[in-house]
């Protein structure tokens, strides 16, 4: 099955877009997991244990993982993931020329979908493209405050960035398996760029935390039902200081689950 059937039957069966976004912050750890052997991987545990009905997909971003212990923590996370039959997004907004993102695909291995950057074209992301059945989404309008600085600049024929890396993705979509990363944030451009591209599925960052539109995320955010709407920190963290952690972490992303479907 490629990706993006898998996803849609994990979207039907938990009838869910939540994407928990598994980012464990080493300086907002729970006490109860400082002392393990992997402390992201024990949180990671009791966090999965608790969402995992509510999660179409989990994304670990790579940031939070890049070093010996780390490594070995997401190894263990996205096995556990792949164990409750959840999908995994490694996000890791990769990119490079051509013999080094050969390697960097390689991540590919790991995870059934990844987050790649697309500014140094198209070859630069052909070793991630060429995997058919992975899923590959492309930073199109970023939900970062500055995520306008490059990605708003208008071209000569009155295009902006971020609309001209939509339409190159649409293009680079021959195997089915590209989508696009646009952020809650900006509602105007989300629904900018799902008008110019029906067909590719979002992944939507930005909201809770960052503050951004779930409704707009929704809407713009699926074609033919199929997409996802991440939070991390708003969940993870939806109980941090309390003993109840974890149970904290199911109720948020169940109240983002049903916060998502009213606009679905
Ligand atoms: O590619 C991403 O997932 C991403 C793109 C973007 O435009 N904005 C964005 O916040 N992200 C990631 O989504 C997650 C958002 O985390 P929270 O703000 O804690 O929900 C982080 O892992 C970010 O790196």
């Amino acid at each position: 099955m490629s990706f993006f059937e898998d996803l849609a039957a994990r979207i039907d069966r938990v009838n869910s877009v939540v994407s928990v976004g598994l980012d464990p912050d080493p300086d907002r750890l729970p006490d109860a997991v400082r002392d393990a052997d992997l402390p992201r991987w024990a949180f990671n545990r009791r966090i999965i244990d608790a969402t995992n009905e509510h999660a179409a997909a989990y994304k670990p971003n790579v940031a939070f993982y890049e070093d010996a212990d780390g490594w070995r923590a997401l190894r263990e996370t996205v096995a556990y993931a792949h164990g409750k039959d959840v999908p995994v997004v490694l996000d890791a907004k990769r990119a490079d020329i051509g013999n080094t993102a050969r390697q960097y695909a390689r991540l590919l291995d790991e995870a059934d979908a990844i987050t790649v950057n697309p500014y140094l074209g198209r070859d630069s992301l052909q070793p991630f493209l060429s995997r058919a059945e992975k899923g590959v989404f492309v930073l199109a309008r970023t939900s970062n405050p500055g995520g306008g600085d490059v990605q708003d600049l208008e071209l000569a024929d009155g295009d902006r960035v971020f609309e001209r890396v939509a339409d190159l993705a649409a293009d680079w979509n021959e195997h089915g398996n590209v989508g696009l990363v646009v952020g809650a944030t900006a509602p105007a451009e989300l629904q900018a760029v799902r008008d110019r591209v029906s067909g590719l599925p979002f992944l939507v960052p930005g909201v809770g935390a960052q503050g951004g539109d779930a409704e707009a995320a929704v809407e713009a955010g699926l074609a033919d039902g199929v997409g996802l709407v991440n939070s991390s920190r708003g969940i993870i963290f939806a109980g941090e200081g309390e003993d109840r952690w974890a149970a904290a972490a199911g109720t948020a992303a169940k109240r983002l689950k049903r916060r998502l479907n009213a606009f679905r």
